[in-house]
């Protein structure tokens, strides 16, 4: 990987979660160098004009314009947020042919241009568009990266915050698996500041097992709750696209769950999906393997199962 002077990054998709992303960038002032690409190119323009009018208000500049894939050539990261959003009632499994053959097209237009950083996917399903990157650009396999069941463990750590009346910082536990349906919460690795979730419970009868159950069905259904509502979720994608990026053009080696490729972790091979990682300026520097109990081992394998039935329908 080439490390660049100016520290570009390039959007491609400017919809709903691609715009959340850049006003995101904007505010936290992480990139000097913001190129939009978008199929609508008017829109990307627009975007680009509307968000410099940001600069004013912020503390650090970026250069932001609505570009193409020339402009991929020099850039340190691209974010895809580009495709099929779910409608109301589908799932994020349902878009993966569509979002399939788009990917196909901007992957291939992104590797011609010359682009020899690390991808950063979105677009659903996250972690079989992630596989199909991975497969589709050559890359190494650390610098394709989905944006996983980072939201999702947002969310789980969002809500027990509220639930214990926490600083949500200080809840330390991870959503894993798919992005999706069949994602899980790892109730054994789960704390409250450094105390078990089940020593917390076992303090305070106030609490219970059956009001967390409650918490992770409130987490693994908050797209479909939201979507119902206003027809798609973007700010909170928005914002755990921010902090990826943070972690990777700050160097940080966070741990964030994030959509790795299994080579052996897990007992798995050969997939991409939601997994506590160490993110670096390499992008994954290695998967953290969770010690899961029996429960949540047969619930992660039922995960790895249904990624890899959607994956049959794929053609690679
Ligand atoms: N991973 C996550 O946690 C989340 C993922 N998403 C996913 O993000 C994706 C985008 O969602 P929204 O922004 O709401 O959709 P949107 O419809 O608002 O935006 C999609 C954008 O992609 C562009 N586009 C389509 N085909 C393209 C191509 N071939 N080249 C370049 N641009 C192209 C469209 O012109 C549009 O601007 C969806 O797949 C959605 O499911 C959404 C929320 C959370
Ligand atoms: C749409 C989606 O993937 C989410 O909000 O989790």
């Amino acid at each position: 990987m080439r490390h660049k002077d100016i520290n570009r990054v390039a959007l491609i998709g400017t919809g709903a979660v691609g715009a959340s992303y850049a006003f995101g960038m904007l505010n936290a002032g992480l990139a000097e160098e913001l190129v939009m690409i978008d199929l609508n190119k008017d829109k990307a323009e627009g975007d680009a004009m509307d968000l410099s009018h940001c600069l004013p208000f912020v503390s650090s500049r970026t250069k932001i314009w609505a570009g193409d894939y020339n402009d991929c050539k020099d850039t340190n990261l691209v974010v895809i947020t580009a495709g099929a959003a779910q409608k109301p009632g589908e799932t994020r499994l349902d878009l993966v042919s569509k979002n399939c053959m788009i990917f196909k097209g901007i992957i291939s237009a992104i590797m011609e241009a010359g682009f020899d950083g690390i991808f950063l996917i979105a677009t659903n399903p996250v972690d079989i568009l992630t596989y199909v990157t991975w497969k589709f650009s050559g890359l190494p396999k650390e610098r394709v990266i989905g944006s996983g069941t980072s939201l999702d463990t947002a969310r789980f750590r969002y809500l027990l915050g509220d639930y214990f009346n926490v600083d949500a910082r200080n809840i330390h536990g991870y959503i894993i698996g798919e992005h999706g349906d069949s994602e899980l919460p790892v109730w054994s690795q789960t704390t409250v500041g450094t105390q078990p979730i089940q020593r917390v419970l076992k303090k305070n009868q106030q609490y219970s097992m059956r009001e967390l159950d409650e918490i992770f069905l409130n987490t693994r259904d908050a797209a479909y709750h939201i979507i119902k509502r206003k027809g798609a979720t973007y700010y909170g994608i928005g914002m755990g696209l921010v902090r990826l990026t943070k972690a990777i053009l700050k160097n940080e080696n966070s741990i964030i769950t994030v959509s790795a490729y299994l080579d052996g972790q897990y007992g798995e091979n050969d997939l991409y999906i939601g997994v506590p990682a160490v993110i670096n300026r390499g992008g994954i520097r290695e998967i953290v393997e969770l010690d899961l109990n029996d429960l949540e081992t047969r619930q992660f394998k039922n995960s790895v199962e249904i990624l890899r039935k959607s994956m049959e329908s794929i053609q690679l």
